[in-house]
């Protein structure tokens, strides 16, 4: 397959800026994963340390400061994806 293939690009010029792009896509979208992964492990350490206390796994109002905080830095989809980060780090609940 051919780079332009590869890309949807049109010409050689835009299939080299696009696999260029992607590469740094690809490192970045690495990073992500790590920090959420890292996220998780830090998650982990609250809910043991609430849960041997005799508490709950959840804690709803601490949920709403972290919805709120994606939402306001991106917006609607920022909710969706504070949620999906929170289920990462905690299960369905
Ligand atoms: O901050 C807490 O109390 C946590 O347990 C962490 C965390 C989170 O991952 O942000 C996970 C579960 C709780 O429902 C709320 C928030």
């Amino acid at each position: 397959m051919t780079a332009a293939e590869k890309t949807g690009a049109r010409t050689d010029d835009a299939a080299r800026v696009i696999t260029g792009a992607r590469e740094r896509i690809d490192a970045l979208d690495d990073r992500i994963i790590g920090l959420i992964q890292e996220r998780m492990a830090v998650s982990a350490v609250i809910q043991e340390a609430r849960i041997g206390s005799g508490g709950r796994r959840v804690n709803l109002a601490r949920e709403m400061e972290v919805l709120g905080h994606y939402r306001d830095a991106l917006g609607k989809p920022g909710t969706a994806l504070a949620m999906t980060v929170l289920e990462l780090c905690r299960g369905r609940v």
